[in-house]
């Protein structure tokens, strides 16, 4: 039987692009000595796999048929994440704009999630036995992967905020602009919004936080005070 060590804490943190899921989740985990998972990194590798092996992303069957091909492996230190794909060290091809484009066409083919939901609940499991626990951050982290989380946070922010951020992070290096990074950032909302299996949604019983007009700072803090309160409370 699996044992849980009696303080170790899930918690899942959920939202659309750039609403600063990965920003947030980092700095909390190490605030709090939990481990880190950046489930976007995986649907982002089996999405380059899948570039480099030359399967057509647009054919769902193709897709399913080499979704149990690569082997994904995330290392969990919030303060140096890694994500390697048979061996090789992805998390530099994972982000390029190819990957991006594809990432949601990939990720909505059902036999996909299934192989990173159970990957990503082994990794949930051996935190919460073996460390102080685990924050898991993502589109469906609280509405299906981990549906028991101690607790769930759903970020949110204006598109527009969300195109800023987004842009400041490119500027010198691609010089998108913000009407282009805004329109992006909805189109790919709307795929992982609107897919049949465990789309982008909020739980009904997370905490929803509108970062629109809050610092990253006050986003951390007030994370971070969330999982001090429920930590607290089972006491
Ligand atoms: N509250 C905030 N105020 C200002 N900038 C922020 C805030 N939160 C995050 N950012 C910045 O916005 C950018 C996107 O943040 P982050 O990558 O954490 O978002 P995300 O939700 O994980 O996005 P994605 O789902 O696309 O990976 C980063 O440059 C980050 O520093
Ligand atoms: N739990 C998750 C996490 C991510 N995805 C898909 C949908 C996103 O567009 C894509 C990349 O995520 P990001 O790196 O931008 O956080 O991965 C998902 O379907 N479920």
């Amino acid at each position: 039987m699996e044992t849980v060590a009696p303080s170790a804490v899930i918690v899942a943190i959920d939202g659309p692009s750039g609403t600063g899921k990965s920003s947030t989740s980092k700095a909390v985990a190490a605030k709090l000595g939990l481990r880190y998972l950046d489930t976007g990194a995986q649907y982002r590798a089996i999405t380059w796999w899948m570039i480099t092996n030359g399967v057509d992303t647009d054919d769902p069957q193709a897709v399913a048929i080499a979704a149990g091909k690569p082997t994904i492996v995330s290392g969990t230190d919030p303060a140096a994440p890694t994500i390697t794909v048979d061996g090789l060290d992805a998390a530099g091809p994972i982000r390029t704009q190819e990957v991006t484009s594809r990432v949601s066409a990939v990720s909505a083919v059902p036999e996909v999630r299934t192989l990173i939901t159970d990957l990503q609940r082994s990794i949930a499991a051996e935190a919460a036995q073996e460390a102080e626990g685990i924050v898991v951050e993502g589109r469906d982290i609280g509405t299906t992967v981990l549906p028991d989380a101690d607790l769930k946070i759903f970020l949110t922010a204006s598109a527009e905020a969300r195109a800023a951020r987004r842009s400041g992070e490119l500027r010198g290096k691609e010089a998108a602009d913000l009407a282009a990074t805004k329109e992006a950032l909805i189109k790919r909302d709307a795929a992982d919004s609107g897919r049949k299996t465990s789309p982008l949604a909020k739980a009904d019983d997370a905490v929803e936080v509108d970062t629109t007009e809050l610092t990253l700072d006050r986003v951390i803090e007030c994370v971070v005070t969330l999982v001090e309160e429920k930590r607290a409370g089972r006491k």
